[in-house]
């Protein structure tokens, strides 16, 4: 098939899955809010997993709450002030996708996890590293799966990635990049960029940039070289001036290995009055002795991805990884999403997943998130006033 034809077919496919037949006794999902990304992460995945449902979404606005019940074909709709609560009261709900602002991740999550529901939490999983130790210890000492939903950690695309930089037939690693970069069409009033709800560039994009590079170099990050952030504004007594629009770093990495952060909500637009937006960037590129390994768009790869091998003197290759070896045909539609919920299934059902984030990647990740932070000057992401009472 040409390319173009296949790029269409993944639009489609990426829009549009295979519903497949279920099997009996499934995993029943409940969503906490009617949150924008539920329909990508959550809704689609499910219809072509054989082994979940989505029972009910929890929304406070009765009004929203029913339209997007309505779009998404979920058949029951808790509402009002205690939808959330009324939601893991309900003994039929196996599993809680929550995809609220970063600042409730802890909250709905020790609740989720008191009511014995497993979670399927969306990054970052939390405001800082003191309240994603709390999540996953309890977890364990309730024998729960929570997982921090970094997609893009399941996609072949960086498995691909990944395993050209550990085949080491370019080499050590000298250095490392990462960004995630778009143009801010979002207004002020987004969740992003309030600070009681957990807002920032790097805690948003940059948990990406950090689960991704971690992952891909498989060592322990060390240190900081140097951080930089661009406020929201310059306000010292303003909590905007705590918000990030864009944070820059370098990070030190074992065998002096230094790797570039880039997480930026304030690409340049370009065109008359500024009306065109820039190019989304979503990229990590390791340069090793020998040669070079870049990903482009780690974070729709299964509509389009790159991965260009570039010997050191030679000439650039690319390759495309849209599915695993020897998987079934259709699975090379499959989104991150679902890639992630086959591999959260296969935990919970007590199977071995093909690839998993741990808590303690996703505990690290909010610790470095947290000494950035520091290290800028904003501070870490506040803890709100919610106690936890198990
Ligand atoms: N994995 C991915 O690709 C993506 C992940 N995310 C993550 O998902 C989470 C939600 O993001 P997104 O979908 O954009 O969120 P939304 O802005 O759509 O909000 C999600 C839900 O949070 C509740 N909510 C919204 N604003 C507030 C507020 N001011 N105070 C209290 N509750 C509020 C609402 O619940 P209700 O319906 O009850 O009113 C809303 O439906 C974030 O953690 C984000 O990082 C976001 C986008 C992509
Ligand atoms: O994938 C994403 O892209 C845009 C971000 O703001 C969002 O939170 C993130 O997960």
């Amino acid at each position: 098939m040409g390319g173009s034809l296949s790029l269409l077919m993944r639009l489609q496919k990426a829009f549009n899955p295979t519903v497949v037949a279920k099997q009996d006794a499934l995993l029943q999902i409940g969503i906490l809010g009617a949150a924008q990304i539920a329909p990508s992460a959550i809704i689609l995945p499910a219809r072509n997993h054989p082994e979940v449902a989505v029972a009910a979404v929890a929304c406070h606005d009765k009004g929203r709450g029913d339209k997007f019940a309505k779009a998404n074909g979920v058949p029951h709709i808790y509402h009002g002030s205690n939808a959330y609560q009324e939601l893991l009261d309900d003994s039929t709900i196996d599993i809680v996708y929550i995809a609220l602002p970063n600042a409730l991740h802890y909250e709905w999550t020790m609740k989720s996890l008191k009511a014995g529901k497993h979670v399927l939490l969306e990054k970052p999983s939390a405001n800082n590293v003191e309240d994603a130790k709390a999540m996953f210890a309890y977890a364990e000492e309730k024998g729960l799966v929570v997982l921090e939903g970094c997609h893009s950690r399941f996609h072949p695309a960086i498995v691909r990635f990944k395993s050209i930089i550990d085949s080491g037939k370019f080499g050590k690693v000298v250095s490392f990049a990462g960004a995630f970069r778009l143009s801010k069409l979002l207004g002020d009033d987004d969740i992003r960029f309030n600070l009681s709800l957990g807002g920032g560039t790097l805690i948003d994009l940059g948990s990406y940039v950090l689960a991704l590079t971690c992952y891909a170099l498989s060592s322990e990050l060390t240190g900081i070289v140097q951080a930089h952030a661009d406020r929201l504004s310059d306000d010292p007594n303003a909590d905007t001036s705590k918000i990030d629009l864009r944070t820059t770093a370098t990070l030190a990495f074992p065998s002096d290995i230094t790797s570039s952060v880039d997480a930026d909500w304030h690409k340049p637009r370009y065109g008359p009055f500024g009306l065109l937006m820039g190019m989304p960037e979503a990229s990590l590129t390791c340069v090793m002795e020998g040669g070079e390994v870049r990903l482009s768009n780690y974070v729709f790869p299964n509509i389009w991805h790159s991965l260009s091998v570039t010997p050191k003197g030679g000439k650039k290759q690319m390759e495309y990884a849209y599915a695993f070896e020897g998987s079934p045909k259709e699975q090379q539609y499959w989104s991150t999403y679902r890639h992630q919920l086959e591999a959260f299934v296969d935990k919970i059902k007590g199977r071995q997943p093909r690839n998993w984030v741990t808590p303690e990647e996703s505990i690290k990740i909010m610790k470095w998130i947290d000494k950035l932070y520091e290290n800028t000057g904003l501070g870490p992401r506040p803890s709100t006033s919610f106690v936890f009472v198990k």
